[in-house]
């Protein structure tokens, strides 16, 4: 076995980081529409979080935003004109898609890709699928640049794959890694890969949510699977509870997050819990891997009370003495059962023994936490050299990145102001100067 380690990408918030609503089945998304967002402030907190992991060592990496507005979006569907005229009309006649093509939603990397460990492959590269995140107009177009970034930091033929993404149609819906879990022994080890879908295409007969949209499919999953050339053995699926999706559960990192043998589960997350654990733990005999469920009755947290302090959506975080640290948002302490449950966990002798708590209010407010704002990369020693070294979270890189933010990002933004060409200036002088800080030259330049 290599010894590899698990490098954590964090999405560096993008400037245009607003509340517009767009994500139908997200509760808070739905909950903030037209509140007023902080971009810069929320750029910081997500630049705190990755400096406070990487200055305990954990390897921490950036993400790179996109670039916005995605004016292309706008003259595809008929806006003319000059840049500004274009932004005036769309505000005048369609302001929610004007909305869609200013989202900052790349922040959420947890749906930027699904990731397969070397150790896991066939041909013994990293595997990187962008998620066509179809569902949503906003974060339809994002696996173009999704692609171009990770292609740009993983250009290394020998060691990297980057595929394209699925084909865009319902049949194919894919999130990525928010749906995606990896249970091994080690990072390096070969491990299990878990895939929780939330319906299925060709099977009317499967279960579905009924009122708010199941944005993955069985489909897509098997398909990433394949293009990953993954050990059927050790790849498992499993469906995601229907109910809980209609109660705002809209990724299955909402109510569940796996790491090493640990998977931390909520007892309604999957549609057959009893099955799923089963089929689960006969893969990890196959990888040697005896799991250790970390299991939430609802009787201690509801799925109402999970949904509101994004429990689950924490980063299970292994330390070098073999024990993990939760990763949980400021909304955990103040949602009474989940701080109860949290105190008791820790101090329970379990495989978690400590939390780790940041204030990621800008993200949360449209519901993106911890674990949705970083994508995880595990890498031996040799592919993470082979890897663009520029977006290493360090000291140096924090200081300059918080210096960019305050230098470029506006502290507010109200729906109006996405129809200001200023701000969309403001937005592309600040991606020109990130190409520099982060030395990848034309990342921004479209064919
Ligand atoms: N993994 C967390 C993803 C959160 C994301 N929210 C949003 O896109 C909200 C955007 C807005 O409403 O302005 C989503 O639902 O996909």
């Amino acid at each position: 076995m290599k010894s590899a380690r698990e490098f954590n990408f964090d999405g560096l918030v993008g400037p245009s980081h607003n509340y517009a609503g767009l994500s139908f089945g997200n509760v808070a998304s739905f909950n903030n529409v037209r509140s007023v967002s902080n971009p810069r402030q929320a750029a910081l907190q997500g630049l705190a979080k990755m400096r406070a992991l990487a200055s305990r060592g954990f390897a921490q990496a950036v993400l790179p935003p996109q670039a916005r507005p995605d004016l292309r979006l706008l003259r595809r569907i008929g806006f003319s004109g000059t840049d500004a005229d274009v932004l005036a009309r769309a505000w005048r006649d369609a302001p929610v898609i004007l909305a869609c093509a200013w989202s900052a939603s790349p922040m959420w990397t947890a749906n930027a890709a699904t990731v397969s460990p070397s150790a896991d492959t066939f041909d013994r590269r990293v595997h990187f699928t962008p998620a066509n995140l179809n569902n949503k107009l906003h974060r339809s177009q994002e696996h173009v640049q999704a692609g171009r970034s990770l292609r740009a930091l993983f250009a290394d033929q020998q060691h990297f794959v980057v595929h394209d993404a699925l084909p865009a149609t319902p049949a194919f819906g894919d999130e990525g890694a928010a749906n995606h879990t990896r249970l091994a022994l080690a990072h390096g080890a070969a491990g299990v890969e878990f895939f929780v879908y939330g319906r299925v295409e060709f099977d009317p007969s499967a279960p579905a949510p009924k009122k708010y949209p199941a944005r993955q499919t069985l489909e897509a999953s098997q398909a990433v699977a394949r293009l990953h050339a993954l050990d059927p053995a050790r790849t498992v699926f499993a469906q995601q509870n229907p109910d809980i999706i209609d109660q705002g559960v809209f990724h299955n990192d909402v109510i569940a997050v796996g790491n090493g043998n640990v998977l931390f589960y909520h007892e309604q997350a999957f549609a057959d819990e009893a099955a799923t654990l089963d089929t689960l733990r006969r893969a990890l005999a196959v990888a040697d891997v005896d799991l250790k469920p970390v299991r939430v009755a609802a009787g201690q947290v509801g799925v109402a009370d999970a949904v509101a302090s994004y429990l689950f959506n924490s980063q299970l975080l292994s330390k070098p003495d073999g024990r993990m640290a939760l990763v949980v948002p400021h909304e955990c302490r103040e949602n009474p059962a989940v701080a109860s449950y949290l105190a008791q966990l820790a101090a329970s002798g379990g495989p978690i023994d400590e939390l780790v708590e940041f204030d990621l209010r800008q993200s949360m407010r449209n519901g993106g936490g911890p674990a949705c704002l970083r994508l995880r990369v595990v890498l031996t020693d040799e592919e993470a050299q082979a890897m663009h070294q520029g977006v290493i979270m360090n000291e140096s890189l924090y200081a300059r990145l918080v210096a960019w933010v305050e230098r470029h990002y506006r502290d507010r933004i109200e729906p109006r102001d996405l129809a200001d060409p200023q701000l969309a200036l403001e937005c592309a002088a600040a991606l020109e100067e990130l190409e520099r800080i982060l030395g990848l030259p034309g990342l921004y330049q479209l064919d």
